[in-house]
């Protein structure tokens, strides 16, 4: 066998930006709360976390870009939440969300999170935000770190 990348999930020397969309705000708060505990708790210090608010999940992309781009941040974090509604609008925002997010990493070489969640109910997006099921906002804190550390390797 080769060689075996693997990253550890420490964040001591990591600087991490966060944008977060304020659409459902009172559910995105908790995603963001769950992300700067999930950093703090692997040694990234509050100084080195920068957050920008956008209007939705549909702008957490071009933010996320400008972020990477300014290569002052070894990863992003997009957070947001996408609960469908009763017309196509929660399609093109999770498909442009998601396709925006995957390419501002891509294209910017920067490791950009999606801490995206999208559901059909809001029961669905209360359990991900901090209660039966997790915090979909740590989550993605934590894939932060550890692919900040993984892009350090190549
Ligand atoms: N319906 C949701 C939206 N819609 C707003 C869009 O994200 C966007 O801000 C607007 O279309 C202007 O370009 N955003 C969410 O984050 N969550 C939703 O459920
Ligand atoms: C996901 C959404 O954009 C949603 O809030 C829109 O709801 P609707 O489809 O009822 O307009």
């Amino acid at each position: 066998m080769g060689q075996v990348f693997e990253a550890q999930l420490v964040g001591t020397d990591l600087k991490i930006g966060i944008v977060v969309g304020r659409f459902n705000e009172f559910l995105t708060s908790k995603l963001l709360g769950g992300a700067m505990d999930g950093l703090k708790r692997h040694g990234v210090s509050e100084e080195d976390i920068d957050v920008a608010w956008v209007p939705g999940a549909f702008e957490v992309p071009f933010i996320a870009k400008k972020m990477a781009e300014s290569k002052k941040y070894d990863a992003i974090i997009g957070l947001g939440t996408v609960i469908r509604g009763s017309t196509t609008h929660y399609d093109y925002v999770c498909n442009e969300a998601a396709k925006g997010i995957a390419s501002a990493g891509l294209t910017t070489g920067v490791p950009v999170m999606f801490g995206i969640v999208t559901t059909e109910t809001i029961e669905q997006a209360i359990e991900r935000s901090g209660t039966k099921s997790g915090n979909k906002g740590y989550d993605a804190a934590v894939s932060a770190i550890e692919m900040a550390n993984l892009n350090r390797l190549f």
